[in-house]
This record gives structure tokens, C-alpha cells and sequence, in this order.
């Protein structure tokens, strides 16, 4: 059937062959070196300067992204029925997007490159865009010594490709016992291999017509799937092939979902419950929720509602577990930061030590913003943290492991991915006034739930059983979206327009910083450990 979807296909016909122009300005090489970084950060500042202006990233991306999606997706505003996809004539595919990670010791550098190098991790204003390239270099650089001790230490490389796989195995098959016996799953990351780009060219090359775009991360941030989201949109408006024959939705965040509270929940109280734990009594140990960081500043000035959904998801959770007879204190922390700008707070360090000094005795981390195991669990929570644990006095230490290919997690996400292409069908299906009219009667969209507390929102949506509506970008949302309802909600999906650039004291030592960096850097071409300390701290 190929992209039949009149009311909600979206704009993307520019023809060309920039697929293969965005990937060549990767750094890709197994030890690629920083002339090699420099050689591929100089193409990229025209990447970074045409996806900043894209619509991808931008005010409140989640929110809007969530509202608008709902008014599609919602079962009670349209119901839904798995069976609409017709099997004969859909090639669906899921891709799932990550960040990727360092296979090798000497890929590390060059995946710090790629990272530094996006402009949706390190934010610069318009006007010092240039610098994206040369500070990406910098900073790789940089940190490359001390990520890779880390890197050593957890047996010389991420584990991030080989979990994904597993998660996309796994998926696949939950398709296929679902019913949908040709889908098939890809794996896009964003940093390192398979890059998006390889991923898209497979899902092409196998003749998708039907593709759920599926970010591992369960809450949106602008940094993690509004980076990988951009991205997409740059390919998807520079590809014939996905303008005209494939059509595509996308599920921005899945927090929420019964199926991941559930298994989350189930894996803290088996932590608590674990016959050969540290633990004197289950219900004594707090529950660490401790969360990757972002900069304040995404939340406060960009809009990011990673906080917001990280507070929710984290309620979800324990409420799940008080009905399961759970009923241990909690507290949720923000770990990871890098640089020297302001991250979200309490910081994981911090909190530790406060617990030290308050005798609390025992304590479970719980990993909250990463469904697989990666160098932050794996170093930091349980090498550092546990040590930092044990010097401020908590005697008993339990780590929930992350969700890697839990089945009932797995499950859920497939039962994701099926009720997303039955709204896909659905909304193909209806007339323009029909999906107007849905998306203004539709109860999400008269604001119960976005503007109500987690507690309300529980309320208004019933206990956990009930099936919340899964979010879904319609059909080739991006920057030319046409003949969708609410363009303001819609257009806006995964945040929009960059902000116009204001000067206040971040921005001031931004500048200030990537100034003192290029001057060290010219002084101290070695950029050694004093260099790493100034820039990263944790
Ligand atoms: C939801 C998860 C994540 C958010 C949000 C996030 C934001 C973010 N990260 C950096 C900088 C780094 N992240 C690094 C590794 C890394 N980050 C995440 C997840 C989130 N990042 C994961 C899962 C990983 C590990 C991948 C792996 O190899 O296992 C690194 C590299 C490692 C290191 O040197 O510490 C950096 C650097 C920023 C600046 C940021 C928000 C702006
Ligand atoms: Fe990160």
C-alpha cells in the first residue's frame, strides 16, 4: 500500500542521496585519530547547522508531542484492532533507536567525537556554531582517557550493540507471536555502529512500507531521542524512497506503559526480595530511582520534559509496587553530569552521602533513564556509587538490573508497536474533518491528563491495567507537515523551532569556556589529565 495515508503523510519530498553525505560526516573508524575527527567535524558543521534548524528539537517537545499523538492514538476516541494491518501488502518495520557505545577501547574517542559533535548535547547559539566541530574535537579528546579507563574497567567496551540486538530479537519475535509475521526489527544508533543512516538504508533495501520508529529511552529528552528523532527527520526530508512509498509514525515516550512499570516494579521488589542480599529486612532499604542528568537548562529553557516524565514514571512505579505490598521509602537523583553548567539535582553523589550522614543503613539503586545495561550502571553505579555508599556509612547495598530483554517489558513494547500501526491505519482511514473533529473531542486533549499531578492522572486513567493510549507522531510529522489538524500541536511535535538565542550567564561561559578551551588547547597540545579535570567533573 505503500505511503497511502492522505491526511496525515507528511511533506518529505526533497530528492537527493544525503543519507550517505550525513553518515560520511561521522567519525567511524576503529581508532580513527583527530585529523580524521577534524577532517569529518569540518563536513559536519553544515549537518549541525541544517538539523538545527529543523523541527525537530525545540519548546516543550514532549508535551506537545504527547497531546497531539494521543488525539490519534487514543483507543477511546477511536478503538483499536490489531488486525487492520494487512499482512499481504504492509513490509512493517521497527526501528529502534539508542545512543550506542564504544565497542573497543579505541573506538572511544571517536564515539566522544560523535557525541560533542551533536548539537542537541552540546547546545551553542547560532552564532558560535562553528565551534561545534573544533570543541567536539576538544573535548573528545579530552575525556577519551578517563571514559576509557572506565570503559577498561567494565571489560574494554560498551555492551550497549550487543543488548540492543538482543532487545531487537526479542521484539521481533513478540511481533510474530502477536500476528505480525513479516516485521522486523532494525537498530539505529546514534553515536556509534550500526548508525541510523545504516539502518535506514537496510529498512529501504527490504522494502518497509509500514515503519514504527521506536526510541529505547522511556522518557523524551531533547538530548537522547529528540537528538535521534532529528536526525531522522534530516533523512526522512532527503529521501525519495521514504517520502513516497514508506509511511511512519513514532512512539516518543513509553514511561507510562504497564508492561515497563510493571517490569520495573517486579525487578525492584525481587532486588529487595533477593535470598542472598545484603538486605537485614526487605521493606528497610530506600529505593534509589537514579537517573542520567541533563543540564538545567534544557528543562528550564528548552522545554524538555525529561524531568517531568522522570518524576511521573518514578511515581508510576512506586504506586505500582505499594499495591504489590512495597511500601519502602524512595528517592530519585541525577547522576552523569558532565561539564561545568548546572545539571538536574539532587545529584546521585550528593544524595549518597546525605544518607551516609543520616544513618540510613541500607539502600537499592535503581538505573531509571536506560532500559540495558551500559558503562553508567555497570562503572558508575556499581563501582563508584557503591563505594561512595560505603564510605558514607549505608552498610547494605542492592543494584536492580536493568531491563535488557525482560519479557514482560518486551512483551509490552511489542503490544506498543501494534497498537501504534493500528492508529497509523485508523487515522490513514478517516477523513480530514473526521481526525479534526476526533482531536477536539478527544479527552486527552481537553488537558485532564497533561495538566493533572501523577496522582490525578492515575485517577482519570484507572489503575494500571488499563491500557494507556500510546503516544504516536503522526505520519511524517516534521517541519512540513500538512493536512493535519491543530498544526500548532502538531507541527510542534518533538519541539520545533531552535529558540532564539538569549544571553544569560550559561551562554556567557559557554563562551567564555569554548574560548579558554581553544586557548588551552593551543597552549597544551597534549590535552592531558590537568586539561580532562577542568572540563569534566562527576
Ligand atoms: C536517558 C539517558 C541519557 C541522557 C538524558 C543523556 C544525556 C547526556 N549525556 C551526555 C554525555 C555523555 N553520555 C555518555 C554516555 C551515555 N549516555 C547515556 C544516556 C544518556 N545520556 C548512556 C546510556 C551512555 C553510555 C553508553 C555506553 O557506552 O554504555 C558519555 C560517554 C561516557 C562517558 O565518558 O561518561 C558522555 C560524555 C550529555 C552531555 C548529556 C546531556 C546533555
Ligand atoms: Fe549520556
Amino acid at each position: 500500500m505503500g505511503a497511502s495515508s492522505a491526511i496525515i503523510r507528511g511533506d518529505l519530498g526533497v530528492v537527493g542521496t544525503s543519507t550517505r553525505r550525513v553518515a560520511a560526516t561521522r567519525v567511524a573508524g576503529s581508532g580513527a585519530r583527530a585529523g580524521g575527527a577534524r577532517r569529518a567535524a569540518k563536513s559536519s558543521s553544515s549537518e549541525s547547522k541544517g538539523s538545527r534548524g529543523s523541527s525537530l528539537v525545540g519548546t516543550n517537545p514532549g508535551r506537545r508531542l504527547r497531546v497531539a499523538a494521543r488525539a490519534v492514538s487514543d483507543p477511546s476516541m477511536t478503538g483499536w484492532d490489531a488486525g487492520r494491518i494487512d499482512e499481504k501488502e504492509d513490509v512493517v518495520g521497527v526501528l529502534l533507536l539508542n545512543l550506542g557505545g564504544p565497542e573497543t577501547l579505541d573506538d572511544v574517542q571517536p564515539f566522544l567525537y560523535n557525541l560533542f559533535a551533536d548539537p542537541d548535547i552540546i547546545r551553542l547559539p547560532g552564532a558560535l556554531q562553528f565551534l561545534q566541530s573544533p570543541l567536539a574535537a576538544l573535548l573528545s579528546n579530552s575525556r577519551a582517557p578517563k571514559s576509557r579507563e572506565a570503559y577498561e574497567s567494565i571489560g574494554g567496551g560498551s555492551p550497549l550493540r550487543r543488548i540492543t540486538d538482543e532487545q531487537a530479537n526479542a521484539l521481533q519475535s513478540a511481533l510474530v507471536a502477536k500476528g505480525l509475521k513479516n516485521a522486523k526489527c532494525y537498530v539505529g544508533m546514534r553515536y556509534w555502529k550500526p548508525f541510523t543512516e545504516e539502518a535506514v538504508e537496510q529498512i529501504k533495501a527490504d522494502g518497509v512500507t509500514k515503519l514504527v520508529v521506536l526510541p529505547l529511552y522511556p522518557q523524551f529528552s531533547i538530548s537522547t531521542s529528540g537528538s535521534s528523532l532529528r536526525l531522522l527527520e534530516q533523512i526522512f526530508g532527503e529521501d525519495e524512497y521514504l517520502a513516497t512509498r514508506m509511511s511512519h509514525t513514532v512512539i516518543p515516550s513509553w514511561y507510562e506503559r504497564p508492561g515497563y512499570v510493571q517490569a520495573m516494579a517486579d525487578l525492584i521488589k525481587a532486588e529487595l526480595n533477593r535470598p542472598d542480599s545484603q538486605f537485614d529486612s526487605p521493606d528497610e532499604p530506600i529505593v534509589f530511582f537514579s537517573a542520567h542528568g541533563v543540564p538545567v537548562s534544557y528543562v528550564e529553557t528548552a522545554g524538555d520534559p525529561y524531568k517531568e516524565e522522570m518524576e511521573e514514571c518514578v511515581a508510576l512505579i512506586m504506586a505500582r509496587l505499594k499495591e504489590m505490598g512495597v511500601a519502602n521509602e524512595h528517592v530519585l537523583a541525577y547522576q552523569s553530569r558532565v561539564g561545568p553548567v548546572e545539571w538536574l539535582k539532587p545529584y546521585t553523589d550528593d544524595v549518597i552521602r546525605e544518607l551516609g550522614e543520616k544513618k540510613t543503613k541500607a539502600m537499592v539503586a535503581v538505573p531509571i533513564s536506560f532500559v540495558s545495561e551500559h558503562i553508567e550502571t555497570l562503572e558508575e553505579i556499581d563501582m563508584e556509587y557503591r563505594e561512595l555508599a560505603e564510605e558514607s556509612g549505608v552498610e547494605q547495598w542492592g543494584r536492580v538490573p536493568a531491563l535488557d530483554t525482560n519479557p514482560v517489558f518486551i512483551d509490552d513494547l511489542a503490544d506498543a508497536v501494534v497498537e501504534s500501526l493500528d492508529g497509523m491505519s485508523k487515522a490513514a482511514s478517516m477523513s480530514e474533518g473526521d481526525l479534526a473533529a476526533a482531536v477536539a473531542t478527544s479527552s486527552v486533549l481537553r488537558g485532564s491528563l497533561d495538566e493533572s499531578s501523577p496522582t490525578t492522572k492515575r485517577k482519570v486513567r484507572g489503575d494500571l491495567a488499563a491500557t494507556p493510549p500510546v503516544p504516536m507522531m503522526p505520519t511524517g510529522t516534521g517541519s512540513r507537515v500538512r493536512n493535519v489538524p491543530s498544526t500548532d500541536d502538531v507541527t510542534d511535535l518533538l519541539g520545533v523551532k531552535p529558540e532564539p538565542w538569549e544571553w544569560g550567564p550559561v551562554e556567557f561561559s559557554m563562551v567564555a569556556l569554548s574560548i579558554l578551551l581553544s586557548t588551552m588547547l593551543l597552549m597544551d597540545s597534549s590535552g592531558g589529565a590537568g586539561l580532562n579535570d577542568i572540563i569534566f567533573h562527576k
